[in-house]
């Protein structure tokens, strides 16, 4: 096996306790779905005893200290939201949210409350801002307590995020994309591996082409004259020269997507050119020699193709300088808010400006899973847009039904169950837990959301 360093981007992973990473509970306003383009903010709640939410004319963070009453207030200009909407505050080692007698309501998971004891993931909205919160968020000692517009800046277009770990892997990226190391890009179909190959392009300084190249896509008969060009006569259909796929790319960079399903005689040839730096045409007398730096991506288990043999190991080590792993977008969450962002600012400023997204939408948008990630991210919001017309209004029926689905999500599921245990139980608390096998006190949490009373199953 290879042992190549190994960054995995994924933000997903256990928390757990590694060199002077730490974990920390934060707070994430993910999205002002009126004002879509407002930039994402993540708060970290670790030195702070209480967070205060409300209107205001502008975004606004401002905190104040006071022994035992360390306190941050944020100010979002939402007109749904009240000058005085919710408050966290921490009791008994977990964070509980109140709703400060709001005129429209907090809802926490899409269950409308006055008070809520905090879990990890809880998508929080207050008025027409949603806010995540994330329990154990791994991050370092040195990021900022508060990260705003300001300080959101990414090394490279897109590779930007608001979770802190991901971040700094990114950043580590750069000295990567400058040096000849080659690269392999792991993650789901539509994650953005083209994307972060083309920022490496961007950040190495090469003065050639980025060259993308689809391996799945080529003609099977045509890989090798694709890849590495022909000679007019070389083959029947030869009726010029073609400098092919790899020559292309000289001084640049070659992005080799789902390297996976390269066939073993093109993988053999591919070895040859980048052990030799030099490519020779099909039907050619003379190699030429190429400057070639290689990105290659694919979403299948490489790793596990290699050890079937339907790989070859050798091209694996060569291509496996660094492997990146790029986060599913159901693992980044907090993100959503901001690549959708990215996402209307390709569109002519005056008409992104005007695209304001309802809470409904917003909510099943934050709730669905994204199998098909940003690439099904930018389709769902491209036909949405163009669904609102000129007025550009996103209303949950623009958006595709898998979307729409997310809001029957599993809450729905979870509240017909407990339900469910509770009349077999006749109300009581202690068989549910055992029987769901969860403690006691998560029960009487996920009760009190839902608003279920036990007694009523007590007669
Ligand atoms: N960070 C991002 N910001 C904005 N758009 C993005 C971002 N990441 C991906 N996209 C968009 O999502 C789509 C899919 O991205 P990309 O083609 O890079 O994914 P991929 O992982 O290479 O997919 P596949 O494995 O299917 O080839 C593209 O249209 C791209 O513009």
């Amino acid at each position: 096996m290879n042992d190549a360093p190994e960054s995995t981007l994924s933000s997903t992973e256990e928390p757990k306790e590694i060199g002077d990473t730490h974990h920390r509970p934060h707070l994430f306003l993910v999205l002002e779905a009126h004002h879509p383009l407002a930039c994402p903010a993540r708060f970290s709640l670790a030195k702070i005893d209480e967070l205060d939410i409300g209107r205001g004319s502008a975004r606004q963070i401002e905190s104040t200290t006071a022994p035992g009453a360390r306190r941050l207030a944020i100010r979002v200009d939402d007109r749904r939201m009240s000058s005085t909407h919710a408050r966290l505050g921490k009791l008994l080692q977990r964070w509980v949210l109140d709703d400060l007698g709001s005129k429209n309501g907090t809802l926490v998971d899409n269950v409308r409350t006055t008070r809520a004891e905090l879990e990890d993931g809880d998508l929080i909205e207050l008025g027409q801002t949603f806010f995540l919160y994330r329990e154990a968020l791994p991050c370092d000692p040195d990021d900022p307590p508060v990260l705003d517009r300001t300080a959101l800046r990414p090394p490279a277009p897109g590779l930007a995020t608001v979770l802190p770990e991901l971040h700094r892997a990114f950043e580590r990226l750069v000295p990567i994309a400058r040096s000849t190391v080659s690269v392999i890009l792991q993650g789901e179909t539509g994650t953005g591996k083209e994307v972060m190959a083309r920022a490496f392009h961007g950040l190495s300084g090469r003065t050639g082409d980025f060259v993308a190249v689809n391996c799945g896509a080529l003609p099977k008969d045509l890989v090798e004259a694709e890849l590495f060009g022909h000679k007019k006569g070389a083959f029947s259909g030869a009726t010029e020269d073609r400098l092919g796929l790899v020559r292309s790319a000289d001084r640049g960079t070659l992005f080799l997507d789902e390297i996976g399903d390269l066939p073993p005689p093109a993988q053999a040839a591919l070895l040859r050119t980048l052990q030799e730096r030099e490519v020779r045409p099909i039907g050619g007398a003379r190699s030429v020699a190429v400057d070639l730096r290689v990105i290659a991506a694919t979403h299948r288990p490489l790793e596990q193709m290699v050890a079937t043999g339907v790989f070859r190991a050798d091209l694996w080590n060569r291509l496996a300088g660094h492997k990146v792993e790029l986060p599913p977008l159901r693992a980044r969450r907090e993100d959503l808010g901001l690549l959708i962002g990215a996402l209307l600012a390709r569109l002519p400023p005056e008409q992104a400006a005007r695209i304001q997204i309802h809470p409904r939408a917003a909510r099943a948008m934050l709730r669905h899973d994204w199998p098909g990630n940003v690439r099904e991210l930018e389709k769902c919001l491209g036909t949405a847009v163009v669904l609102a017309g000129e007025q550009g209004h996103v209303e949950l029926d623009h958006l595709p039904p898998a979307v729409q689905r997310a809001l029957e999500g599993p809450d729905a599921a979870l509240r017909e169950e407990l339900e469910r245990l509770l009349r077999k139980h006749k109300g009581n608390i202690t068989a549910v837990a055992n029987e769901m096998g969860k403690a006691r006190t998560q029960i009487q949490r996920w009760l009190k959301r839902h608003g279920i009373d036990a007694e009523r199953f007590r007669r």
